[in-house]
């Protein structure tokens, strides 16, 4: 199946990274959020993204102008209409998820493939609130989206092979590397990385060492680009919070509990980076 029309839900992080790198490769994009200001602020973010690749000489001016006039905004999912894939990037939050794909269901046309960039919740269950489960996919991508390669695709149990290779192939037109996996709590990406940065915030939690000193150990130790605290502000801690509470449920094994003082942040608005504070501040 030949895609042309995109639409991605959600004009966050996530959202707004996905749209650009669509837009880039060609696709027409509409991206949707229920607020204009959050739209506002994704295609400014994208705007910022794509001044710097003229800067450094990785675009021209005019590529720019055309990246740009590909992104629409749409603040209705009804303008789903003549999509030809959907991809969700709303909130870790499988009732606002349900809602979304239930909607975009009875709106986009019948060939329709609905993704969702969800880091943790169950693809399958996602499916079953639609009439369409076999073209119901998982399209992961990672933050930041322009910068990092991977797209872990994930199968629901009803996903056919053709959808699962429409998507595989948009995912190389990208210029990202698909990889992937089957349907099971925190996918592969997450049920790895998740549980290390929780530890490290038990690490924290129980006075081990200050958090520069944990991030520290983990960049010069074992050469990440970022330690697991600052990352988690990157990634947004309600984010990672949502992430440990499914793979808590989801396997049903304590070793999975989210740390509490996690679960104090996110209380508190401490949402990391997005939010101007987390373990770290951000001016
Ligand atoms: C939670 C989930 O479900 C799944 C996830 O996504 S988990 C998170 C996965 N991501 C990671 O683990 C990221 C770890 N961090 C990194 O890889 C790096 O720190 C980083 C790529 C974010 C920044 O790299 P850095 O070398 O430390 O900094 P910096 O030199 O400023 O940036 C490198 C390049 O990335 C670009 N970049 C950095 N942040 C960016 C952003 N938010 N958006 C777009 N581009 C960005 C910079 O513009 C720069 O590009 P050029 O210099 O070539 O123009
Ligand atoms: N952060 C990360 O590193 C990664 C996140 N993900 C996943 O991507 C998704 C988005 O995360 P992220 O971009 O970080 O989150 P953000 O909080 O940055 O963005 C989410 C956006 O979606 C909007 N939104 C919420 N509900 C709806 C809705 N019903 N319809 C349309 N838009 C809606 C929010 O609006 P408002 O703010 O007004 O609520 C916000 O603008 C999540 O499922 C997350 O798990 C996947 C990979 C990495």
């Amino acid at each position: 199946m030949a895609i042309l029309n995109v639409m991605v839900i959600g004009a966050g992080q996530m959202g707004s990274g996905i749209a650009q790198v669509c837009a880039q490769a060609g696709f027409n994009v509409k991206l949707n959020d229920m607020k204009q200001e959050a739209y506002e602020r994704g295609i400014g973010t994208i705007t910022k993204n794509l001044s710097r690749n003229v800067e450094k000489g990785r675009m021209t001016e005019e590529e720019k102008t055309a990246t740009l006039g590909r992104i629409s905004s749409s603040l209705d999912l009804k303008d789903a209409h003549d999509a030809d894939i959907v991809i969700e990037a709303a909130v870790e939050n499988m009732e606002i998820k349900h809602n979304i794909f239930k909607t975009l269901d009875e709106v986009a046309p019948k060939h329709a493939i609905l993704a969702s960039n969800t880091s943790s919740l169950p693809i399958t269950e996602i499916a079953a609130a639609t009439n369409r489960p076999e073209q119901v996919i998982g399209m992961h991508f990672m933050n930041p989206v322009p910068v990092m390669k991977l797209v872990e695709i994930i199968r629901g149990l009803a996903t056919t092979d053709e959808v699962y290779k429409t998507v595989e192939e948009m995912t190389l037109k990208l210029s990202k590397t698909p990889v992937e996996c089957n349907d099971f709590p925190g996918f592969v990406s997450n049920r790895i990385l998740m549980p290390m940065i929780n530890e490290a915030i038990f690490t924290l939690q129980e006075g081990v060492a200050t958090k520069e000193a944990i991030d520290d150990i983990m960049r010069l130790g074992m050469n990440h680009p970022m330690g697991p605290l600052q990352l988690a502000d990157f990634i947004g801690l309600d984010t990672c919070l949502y992430i440990m509470e499914v793979l808590h449920d989801g396997f049903g094994d304590s070793k999975y509990r989210p740390s509490p003082l996690l679960r104090q942040y996110v209380k508190a608005g401490w949402l990391g980076k997005k939010s101007g504070r987390g373990f770290y501040e951000y001016s």
